[in-house]
């Protein structure tokens, strides 16, 4: 690995002296660097990216051993080395694949029978054949966090245009806000809550189920029967109260950041029906395929990876930020940060040694055209580099209002155009000039009009935003994030980062409520529990 790493070094020590817009100078480049697969098209052109650069990349995964690692994933093996568990959220689309093997045994009759009950529960309220206690059910709630809630609440979002169940509303945050403006207008005896959290034990998501409870319980005579549940510990779903047949298990190997493809998707299933929902697993599946089969140059989740590995890891770009031109993927972002940051923000290998170089950037993002009216002045001239991630679709769902698709599309290939090629002094100097400027202050305004440009990003176009292509482009970032934590030598699929917080607030929370002094506390954090506790 150690040559590997050298080699690309010094590709990106090179690459610091080259402008990207001169790379143009090849008329094949767009074609030479960009891919297409499945009706996405993903084009890496604007990067300081060359051929010996792309070389040093595949040389990298290759001797990180991409494909048998890649193999391992596939097949079951336990590659979440600290917990001991197989790594398996693609079994949960591969409804109409062979048997997965975990520990001897195949997985898949299990994942098609849990699928197949929560088709039919999910079809059975949209119909209204299981209604609430007031009447068929209006209203979905789905209570959880993190990866029990950004899958979900991010797709729901993308796919609106196939809505046609019940409402659906999350609540996350332990802030009582969400839950009181969440609930507000709902009606408890025609609403359904969905607890989702694979533990069963988080404490935001507990938190949040017992406050809905009581809420539901002041309208209905049993507000367990109106109570769902996802999660993996289905000994805790009965101590709850929820019935088994409203519990939706799924197994260990399902990371929680990884799971809306099964239970924890149900609140997306209801919105859009079952056979939609079968349908965003039918594009992760193809996704799957794709990565297993395609030629590393050629397979799109190995070249997101590597222009991640090669802006991050090669020329040291801190942050990356994604900027889907599509409102409905406003989610997407937040998605993409649990989903990067929460499997690659690690410091140490699977081996345990310390990591040598960045394990991944500060991944962050909102939907364009809105950007562009807020941070967009940093990403063109502020003094730091921020590799951009462009995504839009051919087509809207808006025929009617096409003039306005033109329009976004336009927008995003201007930024990329606009982040490469700069505006040099000369053409500032012109616009300060046609302002009326012209000595000392036409140099001081053209200064503030320059864009040095050379900033790198990647676009990816997709047709029109359905649940195929959505599940085909989430799949997509799955396996991104598994090529770069093959590449980094990392365990994706543990978080021991999120523990240490979660200890010390249980420890806070005595202090708070004025029950214990917090002795062992450390100064800062005592004056502000004092504040807090306004004595
Ligand atoms: O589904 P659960 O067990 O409630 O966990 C919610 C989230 O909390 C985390 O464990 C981090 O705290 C995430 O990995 C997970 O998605």
């Amino acid at each position: 690995m150690t040559d590997a790493w050298n080699e690309l070094a010094e590709k990106a020590e090179a690459a610091k002296s080259r402008r990207i817009e001169d790379l143009f100078a090849d008329p094949e480049r767009a074609a030479r660097f960009s891919a297409s697969a499945l009706g996405l098209h993903f084009d890496y052109s604007k990067t300081a990216l060359d051929e010996d650069a792309m070389a040093a990349l595949i040389e990298l995964a290759e001797a990180a051993d991409l494909a048998g690692a890649r193999k391992a994933m596939f097949s079951g093996e336990k590659i979440n080395t600290t917990e001991d568990r197989a790594v398996l959220h693609t079994a949960l689309r591969n409804l109409d694949g062979g048997p997965i093997l975990v520990d001897g045994k195949d997985v898949m009759p299990e994942v098609r029978e849990t699928h197949d009950r929560m088709a039919q529960f999910a079809e059975d309220v949209r119909a209204g054949r299981i209604k609430g206690q007031g009447g068929a059910i209006t209203d979905v709630v789905n209570i959880g966090i993190g990866g029990s809630d950004l899958g979900p609440v991010m797709a729901v979002q993308a796919l609106a245009p196939y809505h046609d169940g019940p409402r659906c509303h999350f609540i996350s945050n332990v802030d009582g806000a969400d839950a009181t403006d969440t609930l507000k207008g709902l009606d408890p005896a025609r609403t359904l809550v969905i607890v989702a959290s694979k533990t069963f034990t988080t404490i935001e998501t507990m938190t949040n189920a017992q406050t809905v409870r009581r809420w539901m319980a002041q309208a209905v005579a049993e507000p367990a029967a109106q109570f769902a549940a996802l999660s993996t510990a289905e000994d805790l779903t009965a101590a709850f109260g929820i019935a088994p047949e409203r519990v939706f298990g799924f197994e260990d190997w399902v990371g929680g950041r990884y799971s809306v493809w099964g239970p924890i998707g149900l609140s997306l299933m209801i919105a859009i029906g079952a056979e939609r929902f079968d349908d965003f697993l039918a594009g992760g599946a193809e996704m799957d395929a794709h990565f297993r089969e395609a030629p590393l140059a050629a397979n799109l989740p190995v070249l997101l990876a590597l222009t991640g590995i090669w802006h991050n890891q090669g020329l040291g770009y801190a942050t990356r930020a994604v900027l889907p031109y599509e409102q409905r993927l406003l989610r997407l972002p937040a998605y993409l940060q649990q989903l990067e940051m929460e499997s690659n923000g690690k410091r140490v290998t699977k081996g345990g040694e310390v990591l040598e170089r960045a394990s991944g950037p500060i991944v962050w993002g909102e939907p364009g055209t809105n950007g562009q009216h807020a941070f967009y002045q940093l990403l063109h001239q502020g003094t730091q580099i921020v590799p951009c991630e462009f995504m839009v679709g051919i087509e809207g769902h808006e025929p009617e209002l096409r003039d306005h698709h033109i329009l976004l599309q336009a927008n995003c290939l201007a930024q990329s155009e606009a982040m490469m090629r700069g505006r040099g002094i000369e053409a500032a100097r012109a616009i300060a000039a046609d302002l009326g400027f012209s000595g000392a202050e036409l140099e001081r305004q053209a200064a503030q009009r320059v864009f040095e440009g050379n900033r790198p990003s990647v676009t990816l176009i997709y047709p029109r935003l359905s649940p195929r292509v959505l599940g085909q482009i989430v799949a997509l970032y799955e396996h991104r994030v598994f090529v770069e934590g093959v590449i980094l030598g990392i365990n994706s699929f543990d978080q021991w980062g999120v523990e240490l917080g979660k200890e010390l607030a249980k420890a806070l929370e005595p202090v708070l409520r004025g029950d214990s002094d917090g002795a062992g506390k450390d100064g800062s954090t005592l004056a502000l529990a004092k504040v807090l506790r306004g004595s």
